[in-house]
């Protein structure tokens, strides 16, 4: 499997159906956000899907578990490869995710967002690095039985070693050197791979890049290297 799924975030559908298309011959998928999906809703989803990439849905649900539920049967149409909810909402929602899902669908629960650091942890009461804390939400996740989580790749070794048979989904990801932006746990592709991501989600590194193609075609390159 093609573990590079290029995150297509932008409002508008012209720019994404270009993104989709420069990406496709060498991408395992597309991941479409809150972003694309606030401007866009599920026609727009759906437009993208009939394109012919997997689609990989990171709506980020996360409220009480009927509610949740609700929204993943709503969504359910649309086919996602994969889909995502905060792991933050705890045991009966996620369960309730899964339920709702078509099995087709890996549920996947965002443990600690990419863009945080211990510091940020603390601010919200949480008193552990990053990497306990999304151990013990990976605990959770597993437990409720969901396909994975979402990780940095500081923390996805960790996370495997006590879940072989997950499903990792790691962003948060850069070439060497590249610019970080607003993300603070970051690792190179060939690292979280090596360290058992089961696919990467790269946005900006190719999205922002003069030829996205081109940027792609790099950073495939370096994954075979
Ligand atoms: O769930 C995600 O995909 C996600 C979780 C996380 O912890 N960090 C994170 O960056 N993401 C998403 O991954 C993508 C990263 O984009 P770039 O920083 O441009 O590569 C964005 O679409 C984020 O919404």
């Amino acid at each position: 499997m093609n573990p590079i799924f290029v995150a297509i975030d932008t409002p508008s559908m012209e720019r994404a159906r270009f993104l989709a298309a420069q990406v496709r011959e060498a991408a395992g998928g597309v991941k479409l956000g809150l972003e694309f999906f606030s401007a866009n809703g599920p026609e727009g989803v759906a437009s993208i899907a009939a394109l012919g990439l997997p689609v990989f849905l990171d709506v980020k649900l996360h409220d009480i578990p009927n509610t949740v539920a609700k929204a993943v049967e709503a969504l359910a149409p649309l086919k996602p490869a994969v889909l995502t909810v905060h792991a933050a909402g705890g045991r009966a929602m996620l369960e309730a995710a899964k339920a709702a899902a078509s099995p087709e669908t890996r549920v996947v629960a965002v443990t600690v967002l990419t863009s945080l650091d211990g510091g940020d942890l603390r601010s919200i009461g949480i008193d552990s690095e990053p990497r306990e804390q999304v151990e013990r939400l990976a605990a959770l996740a597993r437990s409720a039985g969901l396909d994975g989580i979402v990780c940095s790749g500081a923390e996805v070794a960790a996370a495997k070693a006590t879940w072989p048979d997950g499903f990792f989904v790691v962003p948060g990801v850069r070439p060497p050197g590249g610019d970080l932006s607003d993300q603070k746990r970051v690792v190179t592709p060939r690292q979280a791979l090596d360290d058992g991501a089961s696919i990467l989600v790269i946005g900006r590194p190719i999205t922002a890049a003069e030829d996205p193609a081109a940027a792609l075609s790099d950073i495939a390159a370096s994954i075979r290297d």
